[in-house]
């Protein structure tokens, strides 16, 4: 048991809420009072600008948040995560994502062995592999080539690569074709493969338990389509399955070669866990040098977060702002909109960091918090966005803090024509950033000359926050960086809340109900214990199912 004050009675929490009481200004207001603003409300990180301007804070604000973070010693907490201590206290284990990334020469101990070893021969082995199946030397039982890569995997199983592989595109083996399946809907397989053929086809199956019944169900289905379509012969598993796990046995069990494993460890979470082992689809469709750019990339915000002072700490400030929308402006959830179309899963790829991170009630020691924890992360490609949900944005009554992120360059291999389009694309995202500040005031409405009843139809109100990151172009390195900045902001977040960022407790009720509901789907079986209304919707499933 901690004897730390609970965080709403630390005195620089109530200093936040009295700061909170009194605030009264308007973006436009705290732009025209101050005008190095734009200039100084930036922190740079690697390749990343990040203009936090347009937030609701002054310096005041920005020093309490500061004092929030020293009192609940966020620093300490990171320092005690980079060392390797047991920080994710309810499954007693190691947080390392970060020596996933840590160069060949680290030294990072747990339990008095350095890991990083480790960590580089997997890399190095994913690498030589992904190079034979690159190169066409890696072959089916058929003795043809590998032309597709199917991840089998849900969660951090799954995400990660699949929003990578869509991120990094330009940058893959075009001649290779790859999918993603995570989902128990047998359609996600059916789709993935029918028009795959079998002998040019490589299953990767993603499993940090190997235990995961959505992944297990898919990869024995995956196994079945294999070998029916080459003739049942059980060796050909060998050369078309390979498995990325944290459980040998498991694997072996399964009936996957354990020289086919890549292996990571239990110091990495699910979440956390895709530039481990996890990364392999992504790094055959990349190529090893480019997956080593992306970890580079990480690195460099590690570097920055475990280094940088609290003032222009990137990841530091980037969570405090939440918390002070979260716990003093009631702020419910956070929009992430990437003006890019490669960026289109990296919010979904956020939501699992960020909710099933921060997503608790209780804190450290077990008791229920009184203090809102995690947002609710949701958005999609700006453009896209702008012309469906943005109104509630602008003129709705909720506040929704967003991350604006953009690039100065499109990708080389578009033709000219569609690079120009870029300043066009580019240019949305700077006008949201600004009418969502500043609005648009009744005068201005007026002075247009618009009807006095529509007036208040087409005022904004402005005040919206918005962080702005960007950088000149969106390469593996990049990547590497905004996954890095959002995972330490995320960290940030859970150590001023007090809670353990890294279990996820709330996800196991779900799993064994569905193991003990399926017998009443599948045999119409009895289920003990069943509220009423969920056996009302067996009764009514199963007698559509039956009802021809
Ligand atoms: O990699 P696996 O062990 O199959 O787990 C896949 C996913 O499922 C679990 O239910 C967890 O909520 C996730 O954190 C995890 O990423």
């Amino acid at each position: 048991m901690s004897d730390a004050p609970k965080l709403t009675r630390r005195p620089q929490w109530t200093a936040l809420e009295d700061h909170r009481a009194a605030w009264r200004d308007h973006l436009r207001d705290l732009f025209a009072a101050d005008p190095g603003r734009a200039e100084r409300y930036v922190v740079r990180v690697g390749d990343l600008r990040i203009d936090y301007s347009k937030n609701l804070v002054t310096d005041e604000t920005l020093s309490l948040l500061q004092e929030l973070a020293a009192a609940t010693d966020v620093f300490g907490l990171r320092d005690a995560m980079f060392r390797g201590e047991r920080i994710n206290t309810t499954e007693n284990r190691a947080v390392l994502h970060t020596a996933l990334r840590a160069p060949r020469e680290a030294v990072i101990e747990v339990d008095g062995e350095n890991v990083v070893p480790g960590v580089h021969a997997v890399l190095d082995r994913m690498g030589d592999f992904a190079n034979r199946v690159r190169s066409g030397e890696w072959t089916g039982h058929t003795g043809r080539r590998i032309r597709n890569v199917v991840n089998i995997g849900i969660g951090g199983s799954d995400l990660g690569p699949a929003m990578a592989y869509e991120v990094l595109r330009p940058y893959t083996a075009r001649e290779l074709t790859f999918r993603f399946v995570s989902n128990v809907d047998g359609a996600d397989l059916h789709e993935a493969v029918r028009d795959l053929d079998p002998a040019e086809t490589l299953f990767i199956v993603a499993s940090k338990t190997f235990t995961t019944i959505e992944t297990i169900t898919n990869a024995t289905s995956a196994r079945s389509w294999l070998l029916a379509g080459l003739g049942g012969e059980e060796k050909a598993v060998a050369r078309h399955f390979v498995a990325l796990s944290t459980n040998a046995e498991k694997v072996t069990g399964f009936g996957i070669d354990a020289d086919n494993m890549f292996e990571f460890w239990d110091w990495v979470g699910g979440r956390y866990s895709f530039d481990s082992a996890i990364g392999l689809s992504l790094m055959i469709a990349i190529g090893p040098d480019r997956f080593r750019e992306l970890l580079d990339g990480f690195r460099v915000v590690d570097e920055h977060f475990r280094t940088a002072p609290a003032e222009s700490n990137a990841p530091l400030l980037l969570g405090l702002l939440g918390i002070w929308y979260g716990n003093f402006f009631d702020a419910q959830s956070h929009a992430v909109l990437p003006y890019s179309h490669y960026l289109s899963k990296f919010t979904a790829y956020l939501q699992q960091l960020d909710m099933e991170s921060n997503g608790k009630s209780v804190d450290r020691d077990g008791d229920p918090v009184d203090w809102q924890t995690g947002p609710v992360v949701w958005g999609t490609p700006g453009t896209n966005g702008q012309h469906a949900y943005y109104q509630l944005i602008h003129q709705g009554t909720k506040l929704i803090p967003a991350d604006l992120i953009g690039f100065a360059r499109p990708v080389a291999e578009l033709s000219d024509e569609l690079k120009a389009q870029h300043d066009l694309l580019m240019a949305n995202l700077f006008a949201q950033g600004q009418a969502l500040a500043f609005g648009k005031t009744a005068e201005e409405v007026r002075a247009e000359g618009v009807a006095e009843e529509q007036v208040p139809h087409r005022t904004f109100r402005g005040n919206h926050p918005t962080t702005t990151i960007l950088a000149r172009e969106l390469t593996p390195s990049v990547l590497g960086q905004l996954i890095a900045l959002y995972e330490h902001k995320v960290f940030v977040q859970g150590a001023v809340w007090n809670i353990d960022s890294f279990d996820q407790w709330g996800v196991e009720l779900g799993k064994v109900l569905a193991k003990r509901v399926e017998p009443a789907l599948t045999e119409g079986a009895e289920v003990p214990g069943l509220d009423a209304s969920t056996a009302a919707l067996v009764a009514a499933y199963r007698e559509l199912k039956e009802v021809h």
